[in-house]
């Protein structure tokens, strides 16, 4: 026992020593830069499948085993106006987040989705909470959340971070944090402006020691599965905010996994711009007084709910006369009887026709309901045991209580002196091809994916939601993003020799203007967009869309993709350089990015959709006409479309990616899945011809059709299922991810192309050429 004992201490005392010089160097460091600009940390060991999400535009001046520290050009600026408060709901100036201590933290966490890769937090130790105090907090794809803190807790934080030991939320990963300054106010939860964070900040009437208990861990939202704002458990007007659809996915640790894949549809079916939709977790369907502002709730994965939950909603569908979409639970029962068909299984896939014009396969429950009573509507009808192939959709009938011996795979009732309930057997609430793991009915799946989406629109439409298109998004200003100063400034230079005036350049479309700031109170329009190119003005306001450092980490080029101008909403990345085209010197590869586009244009004349998560990029190139590619500018498309497929599968982990490629130019999955495209412009001028090329690649859009990480995640399924020993699962990708892969590649194929022709270029299309 002795030794043991011995070397247990001595390996504790180790343990603290080397934490006290981790911790010396780490406060040095900061100590040193914080009076003067933001820090920056990342962990050095990248969780896969997710990348950073702040922008280390800074320097490195620190790193070591576990952490890297980047030092921005200047204190990095945060306008609150638009987040939320941690502060309780009434307005009060004496709030004890403010003032706490002088040092603020952005945190950057990203929710975990895929569970299958990513481990959940075993070795807990420090919770964020307990570094500081929480000032203000905001979610869009990922979570933010302010800190205040002192410089002891900053060092601790940076420690526990590169020790792995760092906290939020089981669903929650932290990906970086910074050191910033907080501008304007958040918002309290009843809608008042929390006016201290931007004042003194070294009060110390206002600190935690000083704190009368007006602020408490219990006040903070919880971090709850998604992190979202839950803004019904604070009492708030009803007209004040927006109604909620609300989706309960069970008690299951799945279910914050879930709620992302029925968030995903619902996105794509109701006006977003008129309903907030929240995750209802577990303990908050037991506990809040949700029904307030609810204008849906939404069951889903959950076949045996708990009776203390049942009670709760039939009181919100009875009492409070609720509307109820509940797909395969057990509150069904309560509304009309559910048999299960001992004939059918389960797991087959049901086809059905949606407006006589498409042919939809989804996954059914297994059982149907029959006993149908007055006052409720057949939505699908169950086809009994011989028809798997004659149901409609959309030809829905009123059932009066004569007709009760027909069966149904979809009902919706209007309950007498309640509420509405649509009771679905069939799963359509969610992309069922996530958890297909054999390639044909994920393939089956898929291919139903819009016809799944639209069903479940004509559901929620006959449900009176609001289903009409979101408003177009506001466009945003670009950024000008370089890592190499000389070919940042040979681009300015170039590109300003073009201004006419006031750093504008004139495009038949759109006018750049070249500005260090951008003044967000001044419009982006159709045919203005502002390009930022102060490096230290970034608030990671409008770069939500791009995962800088991933993009960085896989660009090996000496000047394709060198250059980035990234938008986070533009009309189309294909009228970026219109104007610029031919006074861009030829050494020079800029490349604009785009996180959305209102309209996205496709070859043909076609509308190219161009959701969030779709890696969208345009670029330039310029060639001799006698070139050897000048002389076969045909050529161009296909070494655009290959350099997207090769420089996946030559990654490291996704040799085996079945990505392929379709004449002329197309990216596919399987043969009928298109996964992506190329357009390619062409001028000739003198003796040189200049190429617009622009690529979008379904990378991480699950819906409305399919994506790359799709076919990753199915890949890693599969493999999981057959239990092949040491199969390491393939990370997802980012689309900043994929355009780096591809500009590196391109580059390499191009100078290959110039010194030995087509030939070799030919094998490796053919490679993944997609036959018949
Ligand atoms: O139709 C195709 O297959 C080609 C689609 C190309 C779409 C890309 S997305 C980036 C760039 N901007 C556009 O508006 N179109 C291209």
């Amino acid at each position: 026992m002795l030794p043991l004992t011995f070397s247990s201490y001595f390996w504790a005392a180790c343990q603290a020593v080397s934490q006290r010089i981790r911790c010396h160097h780490y406060e040095k460091v900061l100590q040193d830069c914080l009076a003067t600009a933001s820090i920056t940390v990342h962990k050095k060991k990248i969780t896969p499948g997710v990348g950073h999400l702040s922008v280390s535009s800074g320097i490195a001046v620190f790193e070591d085993n576990y952490i890297r520290l980047y030092k921005m050009h200047c204190i990095r600026e945060i306008n609150l106006d638009s987040w939320t408060s941690y502060t309780p709901s009434q307005c009060t100036t004496e709030s004890a987040g403010a003032g706490y201590s002088n040092i603020f933290v952005l945190i950057e966490a990203q929710h975990i989705v895929n569970e299958d890769i990513f481990e959940t937090h075993a070795d807990i130790k420090l919770h964020v909470l307990a570094l500081g105090q929480p000032v203000a907090w905001k979610t869009t794809d990922h979570f933010n959340m302010i800190m205040s803190c002192r410089l002891s807790e900053l060092v601790q934080m940076v420690d526990a971070y590169g020790q792995d030991n760092l906290y939020l939320d089981e669903n929650l990963e932290i990906k970086a944090f910074s050191t910033i300054h907080p501008l304007g106010s958040p918002q309290t939860l009843n809608g008042c402006k929390d006016s201290v964070v931007s004042k003194n900040t070294n009060n110390p009437s206002n600190s935690a020691e000083a704190n009368d208990g007006s602020f408490s861990h219990t006040s903070i939202p919880n971090f709850c599965m998604n992190t979202e704002q839950i803004p019904h458990k604070h009492k708030m007007e009803k007209t004040s905010k927006p109604p909620n659809i609300l989706v309960y996915c069970g008690a299951d640790e799945n279910s914050s996994r879930m709620y992302a894949s029925v968030k995903s549809s619902l996105e794509l079916c109701v006006n977003t711009d008129v309903y907030i939709i929240y995750h209802l977790s577990h303990v908050e369907m037991l506990s809040s007084p949700w029904v307030d502002n609810t204008a849906l709730l939404l069951l889903s994965s959950c076949t045996q709910l708990l009776p203390e939950v049942e009670e709760k909603i039939k009181d919100y569908v009875f009492k409070a006369k609720g509307i109820l979409l509940s797909f395969n639970t057990s509150i069904e029962s309560s509304f009309s009887q559910k048999i299960l068909d001992q004939s059918k299984d389960a797991s087959q896939l049901f086809t059905f026709r949606f407006d006589n014009s498409h042919t939809i396969q989804c996954l059914q429950s297994g059982s149907f309901f029959c006993d149908i009573q007055g006052n409720s509507e057949i939505i699908v009808s169950y086809p009994g045991k011989k028809h798997t192939h004659d149901s409609s959709f959309g030809a829905s009938r009123v059932i009066g209580s004569s007709l009760g011996q027909e069966k149904a795979l979809i009902v919706k009732s209007k309950l007498d002196g309640g509420g509405t309930v649509v009771l679905s057997q069939l799963i359509l609430e969610k992309d069922p091809a996530h958890a297909a793991v054999d390639p044909s009915s994920f393939i089956a799946l898929k291919s139903s994916n819009t016809g799944r989406l639209l069903a479940l629109k004509h559901i929620l439409a006959s449900l009176g939601m609001d289903v009409s298109p979101k408003a177009t998004p506001n466009l945003t200003p670009s950024y000008l993003l370089s890592q190499n100063q000389d070919l940042r400034h040979k681009f300015l230079s170039s590109v300003t020799k073009k201004l006419e005036e006031k750093s504008r350049v004139k495009t038949d479309h759109l006018c750049l203007t070249f500005v260090e700031k951008f003044d967000p109170s001044k419009q982006v329009a159709e045919n203005l967009l502002p390009v930022i190119t102060e490096e230290g003005s970034r608030r990671g306001e409008w770069l939500e869309g791009f995962d800088e450092p991933d993009y960085w980490g896989h660009l090996d080029t000496s000047s394709l993709g060198q250059i980035v101008l990234y938008t986070d909403v533009i009309t189309s990345t294909m009228h970026v350089f219109e104007q610029i085209l031919f006074s861009l010197p030829h050494s020079l590869g800029p490349v604009a990015i785009a996180g959305r586009q209102t309209s996205g244009r496709g070859r043909g004349g076609n509308m190219w959709l161009s959701p969030k998560g779709c890696a969208m990029f345009t670029f330039p190139l310029s060639f001799d006409v006698d070139s050897e590619i000048g002389q076969r500018i045909p050529f161009l498309q296909h070494l655009v479309s290959t350099a997207v497929v090769h420089g996946i599968r030559t990654s490291s982990c996704y040799e085996n990616l079945d990505l392929r490629l379709k004449w002329p130019n197309d990216i596919y999955y399987g043969k009928n899945m298109k996964l992506g495209g190329v357009i390619v412009t062409s001028t000739v001028m003198g003796s040189r011809i200049y190429a617009t090329i622009g690529c979008g690649v379904n990378v991480a859009n699950s819906d409305p059709t399919i994506c790359i990480n799709d076919i990753i995640q199915l890949s890693n399924r599969s493999s999981n299922s057959k239990e092949t020993s040491g199969a390491r699962p393939m990370p997802l990708l980012t689309p900043a991810g994929v355009i780096a892969r591809t500009l590196s590649t391109l580059e390499k194929f191009l100078v290959d192309f110039e010194k030995h022709g087509h030939t070799h270029f030919c094998e490796i299309y053919y490679k993944y050429w997609l036959h018949g």
